[in-house]
């Protein structure tokens, strides 16, 4: 593994004009850059259809590294390592006169015959793309070469083989770095500290202390221009396949014996493994899909799903997940693992609430009054840091408690924490795959999530839509936790009521 601080590679963007290219990549890289993160010895080639020449192609990286980034200096020399390739991916006969303009540029920069390919494409494009990529000879390098692989990485667990079977025609598993962008987020990262490097955590984090675990992903936004795409994926592949089984895993899994990519997958595989197959009627009871309808959010009237640009009118796709998983382990067994996540929800947020149990005796309370429980909470976005709610006496007052917050806020570099895009970008260079996705973690959320798909596509939901723009989801999600004895913890303010 290659972890020189400053890494040279060749980077190929394939989808160079594409919305992530412009919104993420191109900023990520930028930042890098002037964080002096990249070594003078780079290059990016970005590939599309239409026609661009070197020039416009610099000016529209220019245009959406602006858009991104309020006062940016150096732009015209970051940008002048951006050249740019006109290529219908489909079209066999282009791929050489990319190979020659890679080659060109790998001794002209002196690239050690490093090579990037990120595939910011849609995914029908993705296994065409690699066998290219070998059978006209851009894979044979005298450095490293590496494939970055957007999601979503197949549509079940079948085309996620086949697509893998494509894939390692041309590249190693080791070469290849699947995306999750969760992975890269500041405090995603930070639960792994948080767990492993306090004391006074790591003893408590068990089925003995802990009664349940609490993760919520919510969205203002609904699918914008994206209805295409979401009527075939809809929350479940979208967001829990991905997002929401990799936070469990680092939430569930066991120390690992080294801070290592191998020795850290593999702690996550076993939650993976553990993780309880739902199948039939244990769907029903556990999982709640949810659709909006028309609705307010921020003061405004907003349409229902099923109105949205390229959705079918009867769409029987959800746009909300609220989801109880078990793990059986000796650590968590009978621990509950709350997920939710939607569309067109009142707040934007990303939390994981860790509810602790109650104490045995209830020494300051003889009354209906009981104690408020600890609350481990990590702010995922948008605020970022971590939050202990704690019982503590009231000033003044005889044995009254009150509840009190430790708050951590995370303030980042310069305020600024790198986007998740910047981390996993500088990672790939690295050489560090640790928050990349290995194939027996997508192969193992895939087995889990295909059994829900397969009782939800065979069964219409009657009741959608099911919850109102702007809300926190549908009452069955609720539900699911009211019958265990919990309710979530509100993300807009966590405060007790
Ligand atoms: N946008 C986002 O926020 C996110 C996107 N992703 C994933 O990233 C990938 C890209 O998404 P996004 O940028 O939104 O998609 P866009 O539709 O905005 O961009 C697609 C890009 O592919 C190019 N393209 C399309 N067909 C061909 C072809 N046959 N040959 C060569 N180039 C082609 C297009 O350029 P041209 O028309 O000039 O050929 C364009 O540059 C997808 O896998 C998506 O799921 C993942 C997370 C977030
Ligand atoms: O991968 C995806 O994530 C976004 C949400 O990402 P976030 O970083 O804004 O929380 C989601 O909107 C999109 O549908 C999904 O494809």
């Amino acid at each position: 593994m290659n972890y020189t601080e400053k890494p040279t590679a060749l980077i190929m963007i394939f989808g160079a004009t594409g919305d992530l290219a412009k919104r993420k990549l191109f900023p990520s890289l930028y930042r890098l850059y002037k964080r002096g993160k990249l070594s003078d010895r780079y290059a990016i080639i970005g590939v599309a259809r239409r026609e661009l020449t070197n020039d416009a192609f610099q000016k529209s990286v220019k245009t959406s590294i602006q858009a991104a980034i309020k006062d940016c200096d150096d732009l015209d020399s970051f940008v002048s390592h951006f050249y740019y390739h006109s290529h219908d991916v489909t079209d066999s006969s282009s791929y050489l006169s990319l190979k020659t303009m890679a080659n060109d540029l790998d001794q002209h920069y002196q690239l050690d015959g490093n090579r990037i390919f990120y595939l910011a494409m849609a995914p029908e494009f993705f296994g065409t793309i690699a066998e290219h990529l070998k059978s006209d000879g851009l894979t044979e390098v005298s450095g490293f070469k590496r494939l970055v692989i957007e999601k979503p990485f197949g549509h079940d667990l079948e085309s996620a083989k086949e697509l893998n079977n494509q894939l390692r025609q041309a590249f190693s598993e080791d070469e290849v770095y699947r995306i999750d962008h969760y992975l890269g987020k500041e405090m995603v990262q930070n639960i792994e500290v948080i767990r492993f490097a306090n004391a006074i955590f790591e003893p408590l984090w068990n089925n003995r202390y802990i009664s349940n675990i609490q993760i919520t992903s919510s969205e203002v936004l609904g699918v914008e221009e994206r209805g295409r795409y979401y009527e075939t994926s809809g929350a479940l592949r979208d967001m829990v396949q991905n997002h929401m089984l990799q936070m469990v895993a680092l939430l569930a899994m066991e120390p690992p014996i080294r801070l290592n990519t191998e020795e850290i997958r593999a702690e996550k595989v076993k939650v993976f493994r553990a993780m309880n197959m739902l199948e039939g009627e244990a769907v029903k009871e556990n999982f709640v899909r949810g659709q909006y309808g028309r609705g307010t959010v921020d003061g405004v009237d907003v349409p229902a799903y099923r109105e949205e640009q390229m959705v079918n009118p009867e769409s029987n796709t959800e746009t909300f997940v609220a989801g109880k998983l078990s793990i059986d382990t000796f650590r968590w067994k009978g621990v509950p693992f709350y997920i939710r996540t939607g569309k067109k929800m009142a707040a934007k947020s990303t939390k994981i609430v860790i509810q602790f149990k109650d104490i045995p005796m209830n020494l300051y309370y003889q009354t209906e009054k009981t104690l408020n429980p600890n609350l481990l909470v990590i702010h995922i976005q948008p605020e970022e840091g971590i939050t202990l709610y704690l019982n503590a006496q009231k000033a003044g007052e005889n044995v009254e408690t009150t509840p009190v917050k430790l708050n951590f806020a995370n303030s980042g570099i310069d305020g600024n924490t790198p986007e998740a895009y910047e981390r996993l970008l500088y990672d790939c260079m690295r050489g560090d795959a640790t928050n990349f996705t290995h194939w027996d973690e997508v192969s193992l959320s895939w087995s889990f999530v295909d059994k829900i798909s397969e009782v939800w596509e065979n069964t219409k939901a009657e009741n959608f839509p099911n919850y109102e723009a702007g809300s926190m989801g549908p009452r069955k999600a609720d539900e699911l936790l009211e019958k265990d004895g919990f309710f979530w913890w509100p993300v807009d303010h966590l405060k007790y009521k």
